[in-house]
C-alpha cells in the first residue's frame, strides 16, 4: 500500500503523517458544512475509550482480568471478563458527552436507551470482537458504527433510529489491539489510520486516504466448517488453493480484515449448519467494516448483495460476509453465482 504523506484527500486537504487524532477530527471538521462538533466529540470519546480498554487489554494476565466473566451474552456466547470490561468502558464514553441517544452493543441484549432524546446519534458497537483470542495474546479489536437519529431531535427514540441499512452510516471504525495499537475510521470522504503511541497517550496519523489494493492472494475462512459450505464458496476457496493463495486466518475479525484491507486479499463467514445465516452481526460488525471497505475502494457482500443495503431486521441479526478486494470478492460472488445457476440445472 503506498503512502503519500501529503496525499489531499477527496475535500483536497493535505495531512501529513505525524498529525494528531485531535487535530485531523478538527481539521476534517470542514468535510461537514453545517457541523456542529458534536460527531467530532463523539469520535474523541471512542478514541479515549479506546485507550483505556487498550491498557486493560495489554496488563490482562496481571490483573486477572483474564478468563471468562461467568454469563453468557444474548447470542449465547460466553462472556470474557474483558468483554464485560470493554463494553462498561464505551458505554461510559459514549453516554457522557450527551451526544449519543441510543446504542446497541453485542453486550446488551436491548438498546440502551440513554434517556437522552437531545441526543443526535445512534452507536452501534463490538466493544472486544475476537473473543476466542483474547486470553491468548492474539489481536483482537473493537468495531463501531455511526447514525444520524431520523426522528426529530428531543423526541423519545424509535425503532427507526435503530434499524437502519448500513448505507446510513455517518461514521464508522475499527480499533486493533495488536503488536501496535491503531484506530482506523471513515466519515465518508475516505479512510485514514492511526497508531497509538502509548508513551505519549496519542494516536498518530499514520496511514492516510487508505486504499484496499483492487486484488490479492490472500484468503481468509475457517476452513474447520469446510464441510457447511455452499458449492460457491467451496469452488472459489478451491481456485483460491488452486492459484497458491495464501491461508490467513487470525480468527478474530478485525486483524483479518486489517491486513487484508492493507495487503489484498478476502475474508469469508459463510452460512454453515451451526449458524445458518451466517455468524457475524449485521449492526456492529459488518456494517462498519463494509462502509470502511466500499470507503477504501474495496467491497463487502452477503453472497447476494451489498452489505450496506440491507435493511435490519433484528438487533443481533447475523449475516453471511464476504469482505476484502474488489477484484476477490466479485470472483467469489460469480462462483456462487454459478453454483446456484447449475443447481437448478
Ligand atoms: O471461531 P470462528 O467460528 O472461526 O469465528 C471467528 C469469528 O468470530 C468472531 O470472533 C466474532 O466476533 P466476537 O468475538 O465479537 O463474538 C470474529 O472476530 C471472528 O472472525
Amino acid at each position: 500500500m503506498k503512502i503519500n504523506p501529503y496525499q489531499p484527500d477527496q475535500s483536497g486537504m493535505a495531512y501529513s503523517v505525524g498529525t494528531t487524532l485531535d487535530r485531523f477530527i478538527k481539521l476534517k471538521q470542514s468535510d461537514f458544512p453545517f457541523a456542529s462538533g458534536e460527531l467530532s466529540q463523539l469520535l474523541r470519546d471512542i478514541a479515549l475509550a479506546a485507550k483505556i480498554v487498550n491498557r486493560e487489554t495489554n496488563r490482562a494476565g496481571l490483573a486477572n482480568i483474564g478468563g471468562a466473566f461467568g454469563q453468557t451474552n444474548v447470542q449465547g456466547e460466553e462472556q470474557q471478563k474483558l468483554d464485560v470490561i470493554a463494553n462498561i468502558r464505551f458505554m461510559r464514553a459514549l453516554s457522557k458527552g450527551g451526544e449519543v441517544c441510543a446504542i446497541v452493543s453485542e453486550e446488551e441484549d436491548a438498546v440502551v436507551d440513554l434517556q437522552n432524546n437531545s441526543g443526535k446519534y445512534v452507536v452501534a458497537i463490538d466493544p472486544l470482537d475476537g473473543s476466542s483470542n483474547i486470553d491468548v495474546n492474539i489481536s483482537i479489536g473493537t468495531i463501531f458504527s455511526i447514525y444520524r437519529r431520523k426522528t426529530p431531535i428531543g423526541s423519545p427514540i424509535q425503532q427507526e433510529d435503530i434499524m437502519q441499512p448500513g448505507s446510513e452510516q455517518v461514521a464508522a471504525g475499527y480499533v486493533l489491539y495488536g503488536s501496535s495499537t491503531m484506530l482506523v475510521y471513515t466519515t465518508g470522504f475516505g479512510v485514514n489510520g492511526f497508531t497509538y503511541e502509548t508513551s505519549l497517550g496519542e494516536f498518530f496519523l499514520s496511514h492516510p486516504q487508505i486504499q484496499a489494493p483492487t486484488s490479492g492472494t490472500i484468503y481468509s475462512i475457517n476452513e474447520g466448517l469446510e464441510k457447511d459450505w455452499q458449492d460457491g464458496i467451496k469452488s472459489y476457496v478451491d481456485q483460491c488453493k488452486e492459484n497458491r493463495f495464501a491461508a490467513r486466518y487470525i480468527g478474530s475479525l478485525v486483524a483479518d480484515f486489517h491486513r487484508n484491507l492493507l495487503k489484498g486479499g478476502i475474508y469469508l463467514y459463510p452460512a454453515t449448519k451451526k449458524n445458518p445465516t451466517g455468524k457475524l452481526r449485521l449492526l456492529y460488525e459488518a456494517n462498519a467494516l463494509a462502509f470502511i471497505a466500499e470507503q477504501a475502494g474495496a467491497k463487502a457482500s452477503d453472497g447476494k448483495r451489498r452489505i450496506l443495503d440491507i435493511v435490519p431486521e433484528s438487533l443481533h441479526q447475523r449475516t453471511p460476509l464476504l469482505i476484502g478486494s474488489a477484484e476477490l470478492v466479485d470472483e467469489a460472488m460469480h462462483h456462487i453465482q454459478l453454483a446456484k445457476e447449475q443447481a437448478t440445472i
